[in-house]
C-alpha cells in the first residue's frame, strides 16, 4: 500500500506558490488577496476557514475573514457579496457553507462574481469546467486530480467510481475524470443514495472516490485488490476521550481496505489539505487573470 499523503502534496504545492509570490513582491506587484466570509459559529467551518487564513499568511498572500452573526439576513450577506464583488483589492473569495436555513444558498452563490468565484460553485464556472473551458474549478475536485496525477496514478481506461452527487465533490470530480485532461479517460459511474447493488459496482472499480459522509462507509469486502482509494469524507465523531472532544473519520474503513488497496489517502492528512492548497492556487490564478 502506498499513502497518498495530501499533507505533504499540499505543502509542495503551498510552497511553489509562495516561490510565485516571492517573485511578484520582487517586481513590486500586488500579491494575490483572498476573502472569506462566514455567517454563524459552526465549529467545523470556523476551523477549516481558520486554516484558509492561516495558509495565506504563510504563503504572503493578503487575506480577510469576513464573520458575520448568525442572524444575518439574506439581504445583508447579499450586501457583503455586492462590496467583495466591486473591491479591486479583493481577487478571490469565498462564502462558506453551508449558511444559515433562513438563507437561500443558490441565490448567494448566484450573486458572487465568477472572476472571483475561487471555489467554482458558480455556474457560469461548473459549466466552462464542464466543458472543458478555462475557469476554476473547486478546491477538493481539483486537489483529487493533482493527487493522482502528481503521483503518476494511471486513469486512462480505468473504471472510477465515485460515491455521492454533490454539486461541489461528487458530480464535478466525475466529470473531471471522465475527460480527456490531466488525471482524465476514465470510464465513470456515479453513484448515489438511490444506486442499487452499490458493492457489485466498487468491486469492479479500479478508483473509489467516496464522497458521502457516512464514516467507515467502505468496507475491505467492497473493494477489489490493488484498489485506488481517495476519501473525501470528514466526520467528526464525538469522543469524550480526546482532547477537542471529538476525532475525524473518513468514509473509508481505512485499516482494512488499506491493506487491499495500491493507493489510498487518510483522513486527516489526505484530500482536506489538498483543498487549501487548490484554494490558494485559484486565488494566484485569479490574481493573474485581472491583471491580464
Ligand atoms: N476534504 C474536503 O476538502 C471536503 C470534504 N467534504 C466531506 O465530504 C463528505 C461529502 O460532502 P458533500 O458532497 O458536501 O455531501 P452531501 O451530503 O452534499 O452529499 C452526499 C452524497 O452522498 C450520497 N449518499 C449518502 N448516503 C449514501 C449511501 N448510503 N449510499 C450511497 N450514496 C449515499 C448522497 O446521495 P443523494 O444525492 O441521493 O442524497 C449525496 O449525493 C462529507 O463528509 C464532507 O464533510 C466535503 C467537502 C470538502
Ligand atoms: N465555500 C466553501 N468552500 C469549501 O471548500 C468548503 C466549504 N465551503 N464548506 C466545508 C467544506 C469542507 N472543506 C474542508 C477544507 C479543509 C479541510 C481540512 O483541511 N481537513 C484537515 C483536518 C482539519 C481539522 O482538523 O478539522 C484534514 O483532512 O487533514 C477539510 C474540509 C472545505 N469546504
Amino acid at each position: 500500500m502506498n499513502l497518498l499523503d495530501g499533507k505533504k502534496l499540499s505543502n509542495e504545492i503551498k510552497d511553489e506558490i509562495a516561490g510565485e509570490v516571492a517573485r511578484m513582491k520582487e517586481k513590486g506587484e500586488k500579491v494575490p488577496h483572498l476573502a472569506a466570509v462566514i455567517v454563524g459559529e459552526d465549529g467545523a467551518s470556523l476551523t477549516y476557514v481558520g486554516s484558509k487564513v492561516r495558509a495565506c499568511e504563510r504563503i504572503g498572500f493578503e487575506s480577510t475573514l469576513k464573520k458575520l452573526p448568525e442572524s444575518t439576513t439574506e439581504q445583508e450577506l447579499l450586501a457583503v457579496v455586492r462590496e467583495l464583488n466591486a473591491d479591486p483589492a479583493i481577487d478571490g473569495y469565498i462564502v462558506q457553507l453551508p449558511l444559515p436555513d433562513h438563507i437561500d444558498e443558490q441565490k448567494i452563490l448566484m450573486a458572487v462574481d465568477p472572476d472571483k468565484d475561487v471555489d467554482g460553485f458558480h455556474p457560469a464556472n461548473f459549466g466552462k469546467m464542464a466543458m472543458e473551458l478555462e475557469s476554476f474549478i473547486s478546491a477538493t475536485p481539483y486537489g483529487i486530480i493533482e493527487m493522482l496525477r502528481r503521483n503518476g496514478i494511471e486513469t486512462s481506461g480505468k473504471h472510477a467510481v465515485v460515491i455521492g452527487r454533490s454539486h461541489i465533490v461528487g458530480r464535478p470530480i466525475s466529470i473531471l475524470l471522465s475527460q480527456k485532461g490531466p488525471a482524465g479517460n476514465a470510464t465513470v459511474t456515479l453513484a448515489h443514495s438511490r444506486t442499487k447493488n452499490l458493492a457489485h459496482l466498487t468491486r469492479q472499480a479500479d478508483i473509489v472516490v467516496s464522497a458521502l459522509g457516512v464514516p467507515n462507509f467502505l468496507k475491505a469486502d467492497m473493494v477489489k485488490e490493488g484498489v485506488v482509494v481517495i476519501d473525501v469524507g470528514i466526520t467528526r465523531v464525538p469522543d469524550a476521550s480526546r482532547e477537542r472532544g471529538y476525532y475525524l473519520c473518513g468514509d473509508v474503513d481505512f485499516k482494512a481496505v488499506s491493506k487491499k488497496a495500491s493507493w489510498i489517502t487518510p483522513v486527516p492528512g489526505g484530500v482536506g489539505p489538498m483543498t487549501i492548497a487548490m484554494l490558494l492556487k485559484n486565488t494566484l490564478l485569479a490574481r493573474q487573470r485581472h491583471r491580464g
